[in-house]
């Protein structure tokens, strides 16, 4: 190597040396990120420098980070810490370049040592690997072999005392998330590198300490550890997590966190005493035809559907006498004496209630429950199909199995055309599977011998009926607008507890006029009457008016609400009833 190589490598050794243990003082009196940043801005503003001799330009700009460790660049680094092994190295290898290749080509000479591809002799550090790796004696290899006009001895003694200890060097960074941005330092190479790389320079400076320096060194690692030690030990008696407080005051805690519970586990709720809440109101559920249905179905029937309003007597239902007589004595009788209504005598699982809006259907299925002390469940056919659909089939289910442990049990299904509908290729798939499981249900409940259960069908569209259904539902019932002495009967009922003063023949004068109207227009009419003497009362009175002074409602009142409450019900719609009826009907 003649004089001017020397001096170059010389010149490119000192650069190399002041700006390495400017950055490996970064390193051990600051934090790494500062080295990092060091490293980052050396590229970042001098980029040429692995081609040029100006490194001086590389000792001003890190002196000038060192002093001013200011995280503007923080961000860039944070995403590079993961990928490189320790940046030390990498001014390390950047800075000691191979002379054949940064002959060659600088910067694609630089990329290749990095990736560890070039095998050249001058190369520091990668020789030193390799003999290492064929298994030869490292130390007197390098320097025997390095052609670098600096020595390894040199090289160490300028660096005594500055690197960090080997085991924190040998640290990987953290890997912080989210971290996307690579340095320009960084390539693939580098990370499968990683090992190598930091055995290169454990062997490199770590070897030739002095054994002063190596016993000075290892006193301090012990001290720190120590200190370490004591101090998550002090931290350990001190210190609760705040899971370990909350179970401190409330051990019922422990199985909400961080318990395990099985996939069909039972929710336990966070709050402290919600659980025994819970328990409290859950439905203990001891039947075993209920063990395979969902509690929650279970519990919204019971608290849904299962009608708990006050009882209805046959009185309460006016005028509809055939109909009354046909259900006491084919569905009341049978199920408070199912010992005697056995055989021939057994009664129908079924009645289909048909007619006009606001007769008395519903009237009539709370009617029965009550006469026979039976569990009325009532339930909106349209409701399963929309309000549960998709659950609707399970709902149907779920319904019969409740009713099966309520027995004897009515269950009252308003609307039932909207579910038993003819069938048809435009049907629902969700629909079509609730309907089959009502019928599945139905067959059961009626060849059940031990079930005492009642299915009650009401309709205003009997005409739309599946021909099953209605072949199932036995008894099919007419139930007509209320006639004359229906509607005299409907009016002295409602006015029962209004103070009135209408006599028994302006009562049937009010019930000539209203023929065509359903019990449910019955109904609003009385209310509208009702409201008569309110409005009689003057509006400064209404807030202060004592409830005596309101006067009786009057015949006149009757004649002003009947101009404004109608008749629901069509003529047209009445005969389509008429003639289903008489084709389908129990035909009075
Ligand atoms: N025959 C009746 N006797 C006494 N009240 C009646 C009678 N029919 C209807 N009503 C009154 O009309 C209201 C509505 O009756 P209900 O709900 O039983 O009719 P519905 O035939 O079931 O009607 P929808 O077909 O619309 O369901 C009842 O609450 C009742 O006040």
């Amino acid at each position: 190597m003649d004089t001017s190589e020397n001096e170059q490598n010389g010149s490119k050794y000192e650069c190399f040396n002041n700006s390495l243990q400017l950055y490996l003082h970064s390193v051990q009196s600051s934090s790494n990120l500062t080295s990092i940043k060091i490293l980052n801005d050396l590229w970042q503003t001098k980029k040429d420098i692995f081609n040029s001799e100006s490194q001086l330009k590389i000792l001003n700009t890190a002196k000038a980070l060192t002093q001013n460790s200011s995280t503007q660049n923080i961000k860039t680094w944070k995403s590079s810490l993961s990928k490189i092994s320790d940046p030390a190295i990498l001014v390390e290898k950047s800075l000691t370049l191979c002379k054949k290749c940064s002959m060659a080509n600088n910067y694609i000479g630089y990329k290749t040592f990095v990736a560890n591809k070039c095998n050249c002799d001058t190369c520091l550090f990668e020789s030193s690997r390799n003999k290492r790796e064929s298994g030869i004696d490292t130390k007197s290899t390098v320097n025997n072999t390095h052609s670098n006009s600096f020595s390894q001895d040199k090289l160490v003694e300028e660096h005594k005392g500055l690197f960090k200890p080997k085991s924190k060097l040998k640290q990987p960074p953290k890997r912080i998330s989210g971290q996307t941005q690579l340095s320009p330092f960084l390539n693939n190479t580098e990370t499968n590198s990683k090992s190598d790389l930091n055995t290169n320079y454990k062997f490199e400076f770590g070897t030739n300490l002095d054994r002063e320096n190596i016993s000075h060194q290892t006193n301090l690692d012990r001290e720190e550890e120590e200190n370490k030690a004591h101090k998550s030990n002090v931290a350990k008696i001190t210190f609760k997590t705040a899971k370990e407080t909350l179970l401190a005051s409330n051990p019922a805690a422990k199985r909400t966190l961080g318990a395990s519970r099985k996939a069909q586990g039972k929710f336990i709720p966070p709050m402290i005493g919600a659980q025994e809440k819970q328990e409290k109101n859950e439905t203990i559920i001891t039947d075993d035809r209920l063990k395979h249905i969902d509690p929650k179905m279970i519990e919204l029937i019971e608290s849904e559907i299962i009608d708990k309003g006050t009882p209805v007597g046959w009185d309460d239902i006016a005028g509809l006498q055939m109909a009354k007589s046909v259900i006491q004595e084919a569905v009341v009788w049978p199920l408070l004496r199912p010992d005697i209504f056995t055989g021939l005598r057994r009664p129908p699982k079924g009645i289909l209630l048909f007619g006009p809006p606001g007769t008395g259907k519903t009237l009539i299925g709370k009617c029965v429950a009550a006469q026979c002390r039976a569990t009325f469940f009532s339930i909106s056919a349209s409701s399963l199909t929309s309000k549960w659909l998709g659950d609707g089939e399970k709902m149907v289910r779920a319904l019969f199995a409740v009713a099966r442990c309520h027995q004897p049990a009515v269950i009252f299904i308003d609307e039932i055309d909207s579910l038993l509908t003819q069938r048809s290729d435009s049907e629902h798939e969700a629909t079509r599977r609730i309907k089959t499981e009502f019928l599945v249900q139905f067959d059961g409940a009626a060849t059940g011998e031990e079930d005492r259960l009642l299915i009650v069908g009401a309709t205003n569209r009997p005409q739309e009926l599946d021909e099953a259904a209605r072949r199932r539902l036995v008894k099919r019932l007419y139930i007509p607008l209320p006639d004359l002495h229906a509607r005299q009967q409907i009016i002295s009922n409602l006015l029962k507890d209004e103070n009135n003063d209408l006599t028994c023949e302006q009562v049937a004068e009010i019930a000539t006029l209203t023929d065509g109207y359903s019990g449910a227009d019955m109904k609003s009419l009385c209310s509208e009457a009702a409201m008569g003497p309110i409005r009689s009362v003057p509006l400064s009175q209404i807030v202060s008016i004592d409830r005596d002074k309101v006067r009786p409602v009057n015949v006149e009142d009757f004649i002003n609400a009947l101009q404004r409450v109608r008749p629901s019900v069509s003529q047209d719609d009445l005969g389509q009833y008429v003639k289903w009826n008489s084709t389908y009907g129990q035909g009075f």
